[in-house]
C-alpha cells in the first residue's frame, strides 16, 4: 500500500533522513519509535507532503506521490493526519469542525454531512458534544474530535504524531482507546509515539530511527523481548 524507497530530507545542512526504504501493507499499523530528533515525525510528515522529501519516492496505492507534478491536494485526500495539538477550528462547533472539510472539498450535502459527523462523534464517545465549542472541552476530548474530523474525508491511512503528548494523563487512555479501536478495525496506520506500551499492545510493527535511519523493523513483542541494535538496546533501557 505504502513503498518507500530510499527517503531523505535535509533541513539545510543537517540530513534528517538519510535513506529510508520500506513496506507498509493494507491494515498494518506501525508505531514509530526513537529517541528525540531521530526523524520520526519528519518521516511521517514526507508521507502527506508536509515535508517534501530531498530524494527517493513514497507509492502509496500506485500512486507516485513524490513526482514533480503530483496534486498535493488529491494525494492528501485518501491521508488523514492528527496532530500533537488539535489545531481544531476555535470558532466553529464541534459538529461543524468534522463537516468543513467533506462538505469544502467533497462537496458532501450538509445532511449527509451532519449524519456521517455524528455517527463520526458517536464512534469517538462525543456523541453529546456536537454543538460544543472546542475551548469548551477537555484535551482528551478536543483529540477524539479532531481525530473524528480526520475520519470524515474517509481516509485509507491514518498519521498519528504523537497523539497523546500534549494530554494530562488521565486523558492519554480515552485517546488511546479510540485509535486502538481503529486499529482494530483494519485501518493502516502510523503513529509517531512515546507511549511503550500502546507500541507493545497495539502496533502489528515497531520501526525504530534512529539518526534518520530505520534501524529496526520488526513485530513489537520480538522488538521488545530481544531488540537487535546496541541503539535499541539502550533507548529501551532508558524508557522502560
Ligand atoms: N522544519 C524544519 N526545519 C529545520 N529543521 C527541522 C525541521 N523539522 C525538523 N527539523 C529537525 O529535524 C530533526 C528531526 O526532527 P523530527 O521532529 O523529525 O524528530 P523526532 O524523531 O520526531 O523527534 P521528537 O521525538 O523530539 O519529536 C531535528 O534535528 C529537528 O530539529
Amino acid at each position: 500500500m505504502i513503498n518507500v524507497t530510499d527517503l531523505t530530507k535535509t533541513f539545510g545542512k543537517n540530513q534528517v533522513l538519510k535513506g529510508i526504504t520500506t513496506t507498509v501493507e493494507r491494515g498494518e499499523v506501525v508505531a514509530l519509535i526513537g529517541p528525540s530528533g531521530s526523524g520520526k515525525s519528519t518521516f511521517l510528515r514526507c508521507l502527506n507532503l508536509l515535508e517534501t522529501p530531498t530524494s527517493g519516492s513514497i507509492v502509496i496505492d500506485g500512486t507516485v506521490i513524490t513526482d514533480k507534478g503530483t496534486d498535493i491536494t488529491k494525494a492528501r485526500q485518501h491521508i488523514g493526519m492528527v496532530f500533537q495539538h488539535f489545531h481544531l477550528f476555535p470558532h466553529m462547533t464541534v459538529i461543524d469542525n468534522i463537516t468543513f472539510a467533506p462538505r469544502k472539498v467533497k462537496r458532501m450535502p450538509m445532511e449527509e454531512a451532519r449524519s456521517k459527523a455524528k455517527e463520526l462523534l458517536e464512534r469517538v464517545g462525543l456523541a453529546d458534544k456536537a454543538d460544543s465549542y472546542p475551548s469548551r472541552l477537555s484535551g482528551g476530548q478536543k483529540q477524539r474530535v479532531a481525530i473524528a474530523r480526520s475520519l470524515a474525508m474517509e481516509p485509507d491511512i491514518m498519521l498519528f504524531d504523537e497523539p497523546t503528548s500534549a494530554l494530562d494523563p488521565e486523558m492519554v487512555k480515552e485517546v488511546l482507546a479510540v485509535i486502538r479501536g481503529l486499529a482494530d478495525s483494519g485501518m493502516t496506520m502510523l503513529i509517531v509515539t512515546h507511549e511503550m506500551r500502546f507500541a507493545r499492545d497495539a502496533a502489528s510493527t515497531v520501526y525504530f530511527l534512529d539518526g534518520g535511519r530505520l534501524v529496526e523493523r520488526s513485530e513489537p513483542a520480538s522488538f521488545f523481548a530481544k531488540p537487535q541494535s546496541e541503539r535499541a538496546i539502550k533507548f529501551l533501557e532508558q524508557v522502560l
